[in-house]
């Protein structure tokens, strides 16, 4: 997108991008800016930290972090910024995500995370969620949002076949 960004969708390794995808489509389908990145609290702790402590100075208003097994990134970028993050927790080969969403959804009280569902769904949520926060101060995305919703709500079909 061409306008700066104000979200920034972050995951642990490319591996997540399937489902984060679905946060990006989201935010595309509301016309909101976003960046991707790969950062790693375990792998690449150096990069997280400039990244969150750089977030705020770039414009960056909502943060949504994916990861996968032991998903500390979440959690570790919302040590280091006020801006809030919205997780999901990605499905994990070995244990199906259920690692993931333990590790990131039992945050200790004074750092909050938003925690999303396993998997796709709570990629596109997270989307989701990012932009009804950004929609406080926005009232034309507010628009777009509950547009959003009745194209949703209209396209569910009553009849069972
Ligand atoms: N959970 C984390 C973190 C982190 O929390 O810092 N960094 C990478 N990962 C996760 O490791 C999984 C496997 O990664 P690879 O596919 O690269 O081996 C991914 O789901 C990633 O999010």
């Amino acid at each position: 997108m061409n306008n700066a960004p104000v979200v920034s969708i972050i995951m642990g390794s490319r591996s997540d991008w399937p489902t984060m995808k679905k946060a990006a489509e989201m935010l595309e389908a509301l016309e909101i800016s976003y960046e991707t990145q790969v950062v790693s609290a375990h792998r690449t702790p150096d990069r997280l930290s400039e990244f969150a402590k750089s977030a705020d100075d770039r414009g960056i208003k909502v943060i949504i972090a994916g990861a996968g097994g032991a998903a500390h990134l979440p959690g570790m970028c919302a040590a280091m910024t006020h801006i809030p993050v919205v997780a999901v927790p990605v499905k994990s080969s070995a244990l199906s995500g259920l690692d993931s969403l333990l590790s990131i959804v039992q945050m200790p009280k004074g750092v909050a995370v938003a925690t999303q569902a396993i998997g796709e769904a709570g990629g596109a949520n997270a989307g989701l969620m990012a932009a009804q926060m950004l929609s406080i101060s926005d009232e034309l995305l507010c628009e777009r949002i509950k547009r959003w919703r009745k194209d949703q709500t209209d396209s569910v079909p009553v009849e069972v076949e």
